[in-house]
């Protein structure tokens, strides 16, 4: 018997064939979203990233504004250039691709976003609102974990979930998600005690590390729902493929369900960010705000 293997990349095909939808309704307005995504740097996998992100952009309907600059920008550029699509109304959501080069100040660059539109949810702000169970911009990784558990679930209530990673862009609105679900949920990092034990406990285990298959088969509890967010490059023989921070074959004899990667969370985070650019787009138009969940 094997887990049920959660197809991350047909959840998030309907979901982007949703927001086609409305975005095609928005047309007959006059009204298009638009999204800027804006990269530092030459870090060849944030450029696959930023190209892909436009692609599902423009797939979508909507108009995708990239900005490529430099790994030596200074700041006051970097600021100028937010300044410029916040102020731009073709522009509802903009996103700075991470990590900053380390001479910016990633922190102040985030903050310098318009709150209305910070599609990943990073800015204080909406940090804040989410912490606080008032409607915000929710980072779209946690945001597609979320849908894919409830997707699978229904009522979250009352199941434990252990979150591994307390990153602010992952784990740390990941438990505050599945706390607004009324899971008891436990965080849990890299000074945690008897990580296995804790894990063992889950009923919903989201794994958020950058540490490729360190989270082994007997660390689920049988008939647990598994989400693995790790997105890790290693190399076997002459070749490169992407993996988990999960044990994906030992664990899928364990859990109940399991997302794979690629083809789980990856997906949904893309087509989150869409989700959240049109929801930017309807507030900025004063339109009802599309329905959140596929
Ligand atoms: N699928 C997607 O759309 C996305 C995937 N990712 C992937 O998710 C993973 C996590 O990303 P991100 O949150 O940005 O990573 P960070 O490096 O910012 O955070 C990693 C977290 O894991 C914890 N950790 C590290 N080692 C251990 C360990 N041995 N035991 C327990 N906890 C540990 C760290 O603990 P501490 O705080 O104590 O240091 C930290 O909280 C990466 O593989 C990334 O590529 C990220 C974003 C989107
Ligand atoms: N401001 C900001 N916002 C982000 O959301 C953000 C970021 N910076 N920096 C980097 C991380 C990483 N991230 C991913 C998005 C999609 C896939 C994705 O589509 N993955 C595919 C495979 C892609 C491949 O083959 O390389 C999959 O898992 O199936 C992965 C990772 C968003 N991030």
């Amino acid at each position: 018997m094997s887990g049920h293997i959660i197809d991350g990349r047909a959840q998030a095909g309907l979901l982007r064939a949703r927001i086609a939808a409305q975005v095609v309704d928005l047309a007959t307005r006059g009204i298009v979203p638009g999204l800027a995504v804006v990269l530092v740097g030459d870090d060849p996998a944030s450029h696959v990233y930023v190209r892909n992100k436009g692609v599902q952009t423009q797939e979508a309907g909507m108009a995708s504004f990239e900005h490529r600059l430099s790994a030596a920008t200074a700041q006051p550029d970097l600021l100028a250039l937010i300044g410029r699509l916040n102020a731009d109304p073709a522009i509802h959501g903009i996103l700075v691709q991470l990590p900053l080069p380390p001479h910016l100040d990633a922190g102040a660059v985030l903050g310098a976003i318009d709150p209305a539109k910070d599609v990943d949810g990073f800015h204080v702000l909406n940090v804040g609102l989410l912490g606080t169970g008032q409607p915000a911009m929710v980072p779209c990784t946690p945001l597609g974990c979320l849908m894919l558990l409830q997707d699978r679930l229904g009522d979250l209530s009352g199941l434990h979930a252990v979150v591994v990673g307390r990153s602010n862009i992952v784990g740390k609105p990941m438990a505050q998600l599945l706390l607004a679900q009324n899971c008891t949920v436990t965080i849990a990092h890299s000074r945690s005690r008897d990580l296995p034990a804790l894990c063992r406990q889950a009923d919903i285990l989201v794994a958020a590390v950058g540490r490729p298959r360190m989270i082994q088969g007997d660390w689920i509890k049988p008939g647990a729902t598994v989400i693995d967010v790790g997105i890790n490059r290693i190399t076997e023989g002459d070749r490169t493929r992407l993996v988990g921070d999960v044990d994906f074959d030992a664990a899928a004899r364990v859990a109940g369900a399991i997302t794979p990667v690629p083809g789980g969370v990856g997906p949904m985070t893309i087509a989150c960010l869409l989700a959240n650019t049109l929801t930017a787009c309807c507030r900025a138009h004063g339109l009802p705000e599309p329905a959140p969940t596929p």
